[in-house]
């Protein structure tokens, strides 16, 4: 795990443990081992640690954390490194992350080629740097840079690291020669002077001021957070307590944060995040398929979706045919990617580079045939069968065979729109969640005839496109929708019963959700639901009218079509379940016109409004969520729980602290849920979404550990 050699006066501790070089227990035992040797060999005049492979360690062994911790701790490798008698070199390339960079920072000089990037990205998993980091990093970078550096997680490139003090020279060639001279160069140095523990925090006395300040910006930008708050009083210490109480406090906040559950809900999310690249289909795999080249791209629609997933494309570099159905809507598109590119620059997550190399590849375009030669279109049309399939028929006469024909369709099964064409194996749904440009998750999904090497290509794509693809089966809503279904229905039914909306979205905002569901729904459009709702009540050859109190079947609420008759639909005319500032305004405050609405409704329908209890809004929502969530399971829609809870996190916002909503049940306990799902079904009979599962009621029975979940997956549909 740790090879040394001796070149010349050097020791070289190479650290070998691929893919990442974590510093898992043998890594461990091999550098205290190799410092230990390194020490007594009377060859030996300096020592160099390195990474073999792609990267200096990028941390401790995550795969750990939970488990019993074995000695030596990375503290006391840590101690040896920087007591040792003879001085020793961080050579640095790849990722000097957490662990990795503890151990650069116990060292008495750190080289680090250009491409290298360091951090402390402990935080991103519920934790703080816990062997000296806190106290060390602002010895070296002062109190701000430590505190943001730290409660951010950011990875900082080697020539930033440099300015700010953590690197002491930037190298180029061979990194091993280049450390060889250097090592060999600072050992005439003395080297006492460059052990950290000794510095003084710069500007200490003014760590009231950097504290206070960057508690404020922590507590907004990560809400509910607990690690990012705890990051900074650690770092905080630094300057208020001497080096061994500051070290105390940082292992006591340390191990605080390390058994609570926020902690756990990150670190499965890290695997969870890994996992879902895994993907599996009928005839395919990541392992098997082969992506194709996508080096050129057409999107069909340049409404709110075609126009934000062109930026997408766009930023990555790629070129875009943007077509529209005519010359109006095509300009529309074209000045709202261009609004879309300028408030990335003005946030600076875009730079003007990029949206200047953006603007150059975007091709604004009324005709099909400048497309016949693209890699890969994706249609993101009005959401109707007939407009999409009249569309896809379109694109298969036109393309290339090679083409990759995709959907940004929110809820129609592929196969309908695969039919139109005479490839189906090339035709695959990517669907983008709103706004497109900002939401990570890209949900890919496959039709029956959808081939491995479309799939493989889509997500690859979206990796390319910087999002977090999850692959699924098509059904009708796949996974995110068709999980949401019920979510939000539960959220108008409970207003329905007695609720306010504000005491709904209190219960979603308070458990970590950005946003509560009226807030959302005045942000997307009553409109937009109220056609969706038309949309289905077509589709089961019905029609919606003031009686309607089921549809399909299933239960139905019509207050959302009081707002809409009423022209509240939402920011966009000022107001909708809330009242706002102004028309497109985002101050959402109560309005007593809307409680009106609310009030006269019940009134109308003969609802005696009751009290309900902040739980029973969490559960309705949040449960009869998870059990539509072990349905998608059971059906083989995904292929384990990681896939829907990366889904709630990266297309709806679920609080990575909380881990995603299958995760979540884990930990409240699947007889709990079970429980209280066939409550809800004797309490609320006229909802197909409260028919308990059956899945989840096995692996209730059977106290299946979440991680043998997927064991019990179908796979009959493999
Ligand atoms: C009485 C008790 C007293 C106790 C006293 C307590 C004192 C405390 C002791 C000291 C504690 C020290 C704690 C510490 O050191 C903290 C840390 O270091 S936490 C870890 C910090 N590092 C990270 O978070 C990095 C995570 N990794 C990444 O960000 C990326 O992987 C990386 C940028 C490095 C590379 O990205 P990429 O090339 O895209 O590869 P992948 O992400 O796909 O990863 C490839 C592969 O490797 C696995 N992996 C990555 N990092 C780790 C890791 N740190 N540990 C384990 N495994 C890792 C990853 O899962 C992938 O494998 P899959 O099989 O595909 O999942
Ligand atoms: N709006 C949302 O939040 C989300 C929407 N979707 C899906 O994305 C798709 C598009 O939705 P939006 O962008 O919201 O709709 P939109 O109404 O904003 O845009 C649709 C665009 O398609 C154009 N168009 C219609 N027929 C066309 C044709 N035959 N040829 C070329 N262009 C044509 C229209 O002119 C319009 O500009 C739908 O399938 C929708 O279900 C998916 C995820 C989220």
């Amino acid at each position: 795990m740790v090879d040394y050699s001796v070149n010349g006066s050097v020791a070289v501790l190479m650290v070998n443990n691929p893919p990442v070089n974590a510093l898992g227990h043998a890594v461990r035992v091999g550098l205290k081992t190799g410092i230990e040797r390194g020490a007594k060999d009377s060859r030996v005049r300096s020592i160099i640690i390195i990474g073999k492979g792609q990267t200096f360690p990028a941390g401790a062994d995550i795969r750990e954390f939970g488990k019993p911790s074995k000695e030596p701790w990375l503290t006391a490798v840590g101690n040896l490194i920087k007591t040792c008698s003879k001085p020793v070199v961080a050579a640095i390339h790849g990722t000097c992350l957490g662990g990795g960079l503890e151990i650069a920072l116990f060292s008495h000089y750190r080289i680090a080629v250009s491409s290298a990037r360091v951090g402390f990205p402990e935080v991103t998993l519920g934790l703080l740097p816990g062997a000296g980091g806190s106290q060390r990093l602002s010895r070296l970078t002062g109190l701000p840079v430590a505190m943001e550096m730290i409660s951010s997680g950011r990875h900082v490139p080697a020539r930033k690291a440099k300015e700010y003090g953590i690197i002491d020279e930037i190298v180029s060639g061979d990194l091993l020669k280049t450390a060889l001279k250097f090592a060999q160069e600072v050992q005439s140095r003395p080297f006492k002077d460059r052990c950290l523990r000794y510095k003084v925090v710069p500007n200490a006395d003014r760590v009231e001021e950097y504290a206070s300040a960057a508690l404020t910006q922590v507590k907004k930008k990560y809400k509910g957070f607990e690690a990012p708050v705890a990051c900074v009083q650690a770092v905080r210490s630094s300057a208020e307590l001497s080096y061994e109480e500051g070290m105390k406090r940082e292992r006591d906040l340390f191990l605080q944060l390390g058994q609570s559950g926020q902690a756990k809900a990150q670190q499965y999310a890290f695997f969870a995040e890994r996992a879902v690249t895994k993907w599996q289909m009928p005839g395919g795999s990541y392992k098997t398929a082969k992506p194709l080249p996508v080096r050129s791209t057409a999107v069909i629609g340049a409404g709110t979706m075609g126009s934000g997933i062109a930026v997408c494309l766009l930023s990555a570099g790629l070129p875009v045919y943007l077509l529209e159905q005519n010359e109006k809507f095509l300009q529309s598109g074209v000045k709202l990617i261009e609004s879309i590119m300028a408030g990335s620059v003005k946030l600076g997550k875009v730079s003007m580079e990029t949206a200047k190399r953006a603007a150059t590849l975007l091709k604004p375009t009324l005709s099909y045939d400048d497309i016949k030669d693209v890699d890969l279109v994706i249609e993101a049309v009005f959401e109707n069968l007939d407009i999409k399939k009249e569309v896809f028929s379109k694109l298969d006469k036109i393309c290339k065979p090679s083409a990759i024909l995709c959907t940004n369709t929110s809820t129609i099964d592929i196969n309908r729109i695969s039919s139109a064409t005479s490839r189906p194996e090339k035709v695959v749904g990517t669907h983008f969640f709103a706004p497109a440009y900002h939401m990570k998750l890209l949900e890919n999904i496959y039709g029956t005839k959808t081939s491995p090497e479309a799939v493989a290509t889509v997500m690859k794509l979206g990796k390319t496109i910087n999002k977090v693809p999850v692959l699924v089966k098509s059904c009708h809503g796949f996974l995110a929708n068709r999980m949401n279904a019920p979510f939000s229905s539960e959220a108008i039914f409970l207003v329905e019963e007695g609720a306010s909306p504000q005491e709904v979205d209190q219960v979603n905002e308070d458990f970590g959700m950005p946003m509560g569901p009226f807030k959302v729904r005045d942000l997307s459009g009553i409109d937009i639901s109220w056609r969706i709702n038309r949309e289905v009540a077509k589709v089961l050859g019905t029609s919606i009218t003031k009686e309607t109190r089921f549809l399909g079947g299933n239960r139905y609420c019509g207050l959302n079509d009081d707002f809409y008759d009423k022209g509240r639909y939402g920011r966009k005319t000022g107001k909708g379940w809330y009242l706002y500032e102004k028309v497109g305004g985002k101050t959402a405050v109560a309005d007593p016109e809307a409680e009106e609405i609310i009030n006269s409704y019940r009134q109308s329908r003969g609802i005696v409004k009751r009290k309900i209890t902040p739980q029973e809004i969490f559960e309705r929502q949040f449960y009869s969520a998870i059990n539509e969530g072990f349905r998608i399971l059971e059906e083989g829609i995904c292929n384990m729980p990681e896939e829907i809870d990366i889904s709630w996190i990266y297309g709806f916002s679920y609080p990575k602290y909380r881990g995603g909503p299958m995760f979540y049940a884990s930990q409240i306990g699947l007889q709990r849920v079970y429980d209280r799902i066939c409550h809800y079904h004797e309490t609320c009979p006229y909802s197909i979404h409260w028919v308990p599962n059956r899945l989840l009621k096995k692996l209730a029975e059977n106290n299946v550990p979440f991680t043998q979940w997927a064991n019990h997956v179908s796979k009959s549909k493999m």
